[in-house]
Parts: structure tokens; C-alpha cells; sequence
């Protein structure tokens, strides 16, 4: 599940729980979009953390399901686009380990703090798949083609400090990650909402400007991932 808590201070705070690691099953996908809606039609919340529970942000999607549904009925895909357009500042408190949907939820956000001791990565490759709710499109346009590739196809879980270097985490904190997104959130919704819409409507135009998500459905892009990824099929083997 998702829990939803209005703090003090305008501010919303969205902890994803789903034990061992927090994996987005879809009772989380849908506790995420339920309070989302809670705090984007709440007028008096100004800006939202998004973290995940027991010192852990998410492993990704929830693999479990892997096996027991063949489609599902709410897309991560589609939540991380609503996170983007959202006016109201989103701010992702990373714990122990970003992975996968994870990390693609909080590539989403407007945000990323994570500790120092965090890691991130996208392993999808490893399980056959690729980063299928925006991933492909949004760490390309944070860290360039070259480097987005290299962590794509690697499956490497990379350190903080090498994700700051990078520009996928925007600060590192060695302290509690949620308690220092809570004080950033508090100052820059202190901002007026203008301000924020003009600063978000920027940040719109300056990522359409890297050109349109073709590659969200490329039927190419998947089968080349399967090529290389599934036994038997690359190389002939
Ligand atoms: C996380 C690890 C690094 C931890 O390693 P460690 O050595 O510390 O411990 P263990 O390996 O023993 O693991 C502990 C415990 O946790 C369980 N677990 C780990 N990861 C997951 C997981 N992702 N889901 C469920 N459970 C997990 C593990 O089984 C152990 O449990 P136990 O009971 O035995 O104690 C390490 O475990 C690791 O590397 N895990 C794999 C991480 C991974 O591969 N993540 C990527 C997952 S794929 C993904 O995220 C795809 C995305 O791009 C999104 C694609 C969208 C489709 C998703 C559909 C799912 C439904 C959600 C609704 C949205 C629908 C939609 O968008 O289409």
C-alpha cells in the first residue's frame, strides 16, 4: 500500500509500504495514484515527498506479480507522467535503494535526495525486460544517451555519489533523507504557486525540447532488449 499523511506546513508526505523492499505491487501502484489525487486536489498542500517505509525508498516493481498477471490494470508508466505534470513540487526521499520502477518513480519527481549509503540502478535487463514506466525516456534526458545506455544495459546498481556526479540525485545527505525533503519541500513551497507554475512550465518546455518520448511503445526498442536478453536468442546461441 500507499500510506498518505498531510503534514504541517502545507506539505504532503506519500510512504510507499510493502514489505521486504517496497516493490510497487498494484495495491501500491494504486495507494500512489489515490494519494496523489488527495494531494494535488487539496489546495492547501503546496508540495509532497514521496518515500518508502522501514528505511527503504523501492525496489521496483513487485516481481510476484510478474507471475500471476500477464497485463495490468494501472500503469507505473502513467503515475510517473502525472508526478511530471503535477504544478505542485514532488520531492523523492531515497533510501538504501532506488531500483527499477523505483527508480523510475523517483526520476518522475522534481526531486531526489537520497543518502549517501543509497544505491541505484536500473536491473530490469537482468530479469529479461526493460525499464518500462518512462526510465528509457527520462534518464537519458538527465544523464545523456552514452551514460543512460551504460546503466540500462549493464543492470549496474550504481553508489550516491556516483548517481550525484551523474545528475540523477540532486543532493546526498548523511542524515535521515525523508526529514531533509520535508525541510526542502517546506522551503520551496514557500515560493509563490506562480513562481512554481512559470519555473514547471520551463522545465516542460525545455524537455520537449529534447524531442517526443518515441521511445515510451517502440516495438523496436523492446524487441532489441529481448534480443539481448533472453537465452537462446542472442548471437544464435
Ligand atoms: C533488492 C535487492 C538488491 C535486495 O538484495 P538482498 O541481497 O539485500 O536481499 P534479497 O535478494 O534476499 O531480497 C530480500 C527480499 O526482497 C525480495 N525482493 C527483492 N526485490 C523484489 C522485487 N522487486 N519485488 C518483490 N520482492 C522483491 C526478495 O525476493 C527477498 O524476499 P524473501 O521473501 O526471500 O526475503 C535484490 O533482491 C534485488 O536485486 N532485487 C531485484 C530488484 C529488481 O529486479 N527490480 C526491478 C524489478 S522490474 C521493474 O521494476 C520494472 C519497471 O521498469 C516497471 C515496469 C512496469 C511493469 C510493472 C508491473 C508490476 C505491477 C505494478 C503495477 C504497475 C503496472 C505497469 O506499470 O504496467
Amino acid at each position: 500500500m500507499a500510506e498518505f499523511t498531510r503534514l504541517q506546513n502545507c506539505l504532503a508526505l506519500i510512504r510507499l509500504r510493502n514489505p521486504p523492499v517496497n516493490a510497487i505491487s498494484t495495491t501500491v501502484a494504486r495507494g500512489i495514484k489515490e494519494s496523489l489525487q488527495k494531494a494535488i486536489t487539496d489546495d492547501t498542500v503546496k508540495a509532497i515527498v514521496i518515500c518508502g517505509a522501514d528505511g527503504i525508498f523501492c525496489a521496483g516493481a513487485d516481481i510476484r506479480e510478474f507471475k500471476v498477471h500477464k497485463t495490468f490494470d494501472i500503469q507505473l508508466g502513467d503515475i510517473v507522467d502525472e508526478i511530471q505534470r503535477n504544478k505542485k513540487p514532488v520531492v523523492a526521499a531515497i533510501q538504501k535503494l532506488a531500483l527499477g520502477g523505483g527508480l523510475e518513480l523517483a526520476l518522475g519527481c522534481h526531486y531526489r535526495i537520497a543518502h549517501a549509503e543509497a544505491q541505484v540502478g536500473f536491473p530490469e535487463v537482468t530479469l529479461g525486460i526493460l525499464p518500462g514506466a518512462r526510465g528509457t525516456q527520462l534518464l537519458p534526458r538527465l544523464v545523456g544517451v552514452p551514460a543512460a545506455l551504460d546503466l540500462i544495459i549493464s543492470g549496474r546498481h550504481i553508489s550516491a555519489n556516483e548517481a550525484l556526479k551523474l545528475g540523477i540525485i540532486d543532493k546526498i545527505v548523511n542524515s535521515d533523507p525523508i526529514e531533509e525533503s520535508i525541510k526542502f519541500a517546506q522551503r520551496i513551497s514557500g515560493q509563490s504557486s506562480q513562481e512554481l507554475q512559470m519555473t514547471s512550465d520551463m522545465v516542460a518546455d525545455k524537455s520537449s525540447a529534447l524531442g517526443p518520448p518515441k521511445g515510451y511503445t517502440s516495438k523496436a526498442t523492446i524487441e532489441f532488449f529481448f534480443y539481448l536478453t533472453v537465452p537462446g536468442l542472442c548471437c544464435g546461441m
